[in-house]
């Protein structure tokens, strides 16, 4: 490789590079993510599939001024490598470092940021129609994954886009991926385009062509290679005078599918595309994970993963299970046993861990895509025919759901389980990720129930009580990774809903700590005890219903009430606490230990803890202070 290549802090720097040296500069890019990422982790498989994407685009238009919008964002580290944070990509994801999503608040670059994905096309629409109002005439691009178009959001936005712009540049970046292999009728309409023999000799000749041509007349010479491609391509059922792609239909003019590597046709078209009066779609094929064997072998693991050794691809193992390879493994046996039971995730097979369920009982397996909205629909219609609907989606992906949760399962009591993986902080991710705000939505709804386990034995065993709980939704909150390595017990128990776990009894304070802040809990217990305390300590097991027999028999003895959660304090557990309190007119002194009211950002939960103050240092001084010592 070239060692000549200047630095890039700029765009710049980028449009000042002789066009022969882009593939020297894509490559760099990628050794940098390749070797940067297996340090910090990261998401590498979808970056290194944009890195001549990205190129191209700051190579044709000129941002702040003109507009990139990425659907999810996950794969913007190229871009911000290109504006101005190269050397601080070393950083990403890192506390203080760079965010792994783009933010407005990390750079002028940065006009939109995300995390969570179907939302670029509706945000980009925002700002041309915005453009148009105003009367300015910079460029608006979004780029956004094939799965995002398994995202409902994103056909809202196409819905709209030829009612309220002329002007809007729309990447489809298809690499078949989403974190599994993408699914659903897009996923197969995509590939048809994709892999047609016709239009894919076409467009080696129409790649060729343009490459050739270099300009003006790549207009025509597009428009005419694509219309004729279509006519070979689309279905015979059209009639030939106005066949057209999906796109065309919404209004949104169809070029491609063109070579996503190729930086002259990928500049050259963006050229052309940028003189367009009318919406365009440009749909590219690209590789996810390219540049990087091990990434290329396995795209789902390389997706967004932790640490990795470059040579072999290879990631630290545990030997401890992840609730999610707990629940997965749970809900499976369940399932073996009880054919009503199904599985239903929203395109994260890999992180639920239900990607077991998948392969052993695959017929009650459902991948619907990026579509919680609709997940939560469909478990709704199995519930009523009698099936056990497993819905398992994040807790900040279960956001998403909230209407459905209250309008169709809640109103119609209809027995769903709601499994929400990620519940807490979810740590690298950041404020798009942490699992903060389910106990908050999910507490004010009538008749559903919600419970956190304090380990991996409780864990099975609140999940098989939900797998017999036919009264209405039920719900479940635990966190990314490990939990405190408590085998679970070879037959699971069913728990009384609604029945706190007292562990220890106390008359001056009452530890009532909830999920994986129990061992912070018990930490405290152990200080405060030093310091000649009587401390009791309840596992409340129940965040609706609560266990007020429990709390309030010991909210009467004890001088103060400390809870724990990991989750916001504002409308939490613990305020759940102080209003049943209150209610039965019990006025014992109770403290807090939560997430304060603002979004937390990204680095790994012992630092945010520590700074945020859900540690033991903090319990007990807050527990000392209320006792006035
Ligand atoms: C609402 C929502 N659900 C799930 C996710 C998890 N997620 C992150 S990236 C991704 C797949 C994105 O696939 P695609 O858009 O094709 O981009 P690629 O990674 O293939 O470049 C998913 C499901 C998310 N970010 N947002
Ligand atoms: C970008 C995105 O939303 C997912 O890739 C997410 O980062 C996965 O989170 P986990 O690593 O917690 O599974
Ligand atoms: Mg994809």
């Amino acid at each position: 490789m070239d060692t000549e290549l200047p630095a890039i802090t700029c765009p710049a720097d980028l449009k000042a590079l002789p066009l022969e040296k882009l593939p020297e500069l894509a490559e760099k890019i990628r050794q940098t993510l390749i070797q940067t990422l297996s340090q910090t982790g990261g998401h590498l498989g979808p970056n290194l599939g944009v890195v001549e994407l990205t190129i191209a685009l700051h190579r044709v238009f000129d941002t702040p001024k003109d507009r990139f919008v990425f659907d999810v964002a996950h794969q913007g580290y190229v871009h911000k490598m290109l504006t101005g944070r190269w050397d601080r990509i070393h950083t990403i994801r890192q506390h203080d470092g760079l965010n792994g999503f783009l933010l407005r608040t990390e750079s002028e670059h940065d006009c939109y940021g995300a995390g969570h994905a179907g939302t670029a096309l509706s945000a980009a629409l925002g700002m041309a129609t915005g453009r148009d109002l105003a009367g300015g005439d910079e460029n608006v691009v979004c780029v956004a994954g094939d799965a995002a178009f398994t995202c409902g959001p994103v056909f809202e936005a196409m819905n709209n886009v030829a009612a309220h712009t002329k002007r809007l540049i729309v990447v489809l970046n298809d690499n078949e991926w989403s974190i599994d292999r993408n699914v659903g009728a897009i996923a197969k309409y995509f590939n048809s385009i994709a892999t047609h023999p016709a239009y894919a000799n076409l467009h080696q000749k129409a790649g060729k062509l343009l490459e050739f041509m270099l300009g003006e007349d790549a207009r025509r010479i597009v428009k005419k290679v694509e219309d004729h491609a279509k006519n070979i391509l689309l279905p015979q059922s059209q009639t030939p005078s106005n066949r057209s792609s999906l796109f065309d239909e919404f209004g949104i003019r169809y070029y491609g599918p063109i070579d996503g590597h190729n930086i002259p046709l990928l500049i050259q078209t963006f050229e052309f595309l940028k003189t367009q009066d009318e919406p365009v779609i440009l749909h590219i094929i690209t590789e996810k994970g390219r540049g990087y064997t091990p990434a290329l072998n396995d795209p789902g693991k390389f997706h967004g993963l932790g640490k990795y050794s470059v040579e072999t691809g290879e990631t630290p193992s545990s030997d401890k299970p992840t609730y999610s390879q707990v629940f997965a493994r749970s809900v499976t046996d369940f399932a073996k046993a009880d054919p009503k039971i199904v599985a239903i995730t929203g395109a994260m097979p890999g992180g639920t861990g239900l990607s077991v369920f998948k392969k052993e009982i695959p017929e009650r397996y459902f991948d619907v895509g990026i579509a919680e909205e609709h997940a939560a629909l469909f478990a709704c219609g199995l519930a009523t025919r009698g099936q056990k609907p497993f819905l398992t989606i994040y807790s900040t992906f279960m956001q998403r759901a909230f209407d459905m949760i209250v309008h169709d399962m809640a109103i119609q009591n209809l027995p769903v389980r709601l499994c929400m993986d990620r519940g807490g902080l979810s740590g690298d991710d950041g404020p798009t990720h942490h699992g903060l705000f389910d106990i908050a939505y999910l507490r004010g709804i009538p008749g559903l129930v919600h419970m956190q386990p304090r380990n991996e034995d409780e864990f099975v065993d609140m999940l098989w009580t939900m797998a017999g709980y036919e009264a209405g939704p039920i719900a479940i909150r635990y966190p990314r990774g490990n939990g405190p390595g408590v085998t679970p017990k070879d037959k699971p128990v069913r728990l009384e809903i609604g029945k706190a776990e007292v562990v220890a009894d106390g008359n001056d304070v009452a530890l009532v700590a909830l999920g994986d802040m129990f061992p912070v809990a018990e930490e405290a217990k152990k200080e405060l005890e030093a310091k000649g305390l009587s401390v009791a300590l309840i596992n409340p097991r129940w965040i609706k219903p609560l266990d007020m027999d429990c709390i309030s028999t010991f909210a009467r003895k004890v001088k103060v009430i400390c809870t724990l959660e990991d989750h916001v304090l504002r409308n939490g557990f613990g305020a759940g606490v102080i209003e049943e309190l209150s209610d039965a007119g019990i006025r014992t002194p109770v403290v807090r230990i939560g997430w304060p009211d603002q979004f937390i950002e990204h680095g790994t939960p012992s630092v945010l803890r520590k700074k945020h103050g859900l540690s033991v240092e903090n319990t007990v001084a807050k527990i000392m202070a209320a006792l006035g010592q």
